[in-house]
């Protein structure tokens, strides 16, 4: 088969945004300001489990490209999440995040809240990147194309519905909203370079319809302990 035109492609990568977790019924009531901060503590402490993983699965990547360019580019992702010293980075900004839920570090840390099936889906993330050409490991995270829309409502909806939850507890997502905007052009720019044969293509949807179940089912599996609270 014929490879698509990069619009084509394009299209074809952001026709998968029906399945990106935004529309998650947890994240809706989340937005509907309907969680209880029992149930906020839940999702923030899994949800770090993915944040932590993170790095590793960007490491993941580097480790399995031969091209220095690549290499180049994909590496401040790695110190945005880490932080160029102690202290800094998104890691840090999301334990804030955990802390103003009501969350001590430490508890975050030992990871005593992460549900196995959170454990599990992002696992399966990172085991993804570790094991799969580098270039679909790069279109798993195409996500980000779908998530600054999302995250820019957070804000506001969370804002306005919790009235305990201040500016700065939300400093993770204001800073991380400006960082997709950047980033995921750049990281299409790249998929679309590198997948250039129709298979190539295909191989990098099925690699960003991998990565919305991975959300799919984190949030599936935060649903599910929050609703023990
Ligand atoms: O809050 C969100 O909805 C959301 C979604 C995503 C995503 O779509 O993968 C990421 C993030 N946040 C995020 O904070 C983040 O650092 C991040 C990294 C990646 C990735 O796949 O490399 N996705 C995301």
């Amino acid at each position: 088969m014929r490879p698509m035109s990069a619009d084509e492609f394009t299209d074809a990568l952001r026709g998968l945004s029906h399945r990106y977790w935004g529309t998650h019924p947890f994240h809706h009531r989340m937005h509907a300001g309907e969680l209880s901060q029992p149930e906020l503590q839940v999702w923030a402490a899994n949800r770090w489990y993915y944040q932590s993983a993170i790095p590793r699965k960007d490491a993941a990547i580097i480790s399995n490209c031969p091209l220095p360019e690549v290499r180049r580019q994909w590496l401040p992702r790695i110190v945005y999440h880490d932080g160029a010293t102690p202290g800094e980075g998104g890691m840090e900004r999301w334990l804030r995040l955990c802390e103003a839920v009501g969350l001590s570090r430490e508890e975050v840390l030992d990871e005593r809240h992460v549900a196995p099936g959170a454990r599990f889906a992002v696992d399966a993330y990172v085991g993804f990147a570790r094991t799969k050409p580098w270039v679909e490991a790069v279109a798993s995270g195409l996500t980000e194309m779908f998530s600054g829309h999302l995250m820019k409502a957070r804000v506001a909806d969370m804002l306005a519905q919790y009235e305990w939850i201040s500016p700065d507890d939300l400093a993770y997502f204001t800073n991380r909203i400006d960082a997709v905007a950047g980033e995921g052009q750049a990281t299409l720019d790249l998929v679309i370079e590198h997948s250039r044969t129709r298979a190539e293509q295909d191989a990098a949807i099925a690699a960003l319809s991998f990565k919305c179940d991975v959300l799919w089912s984190l949030l599936d599996a935060i649903e599910r302990a929050a609703s023990k609270k």
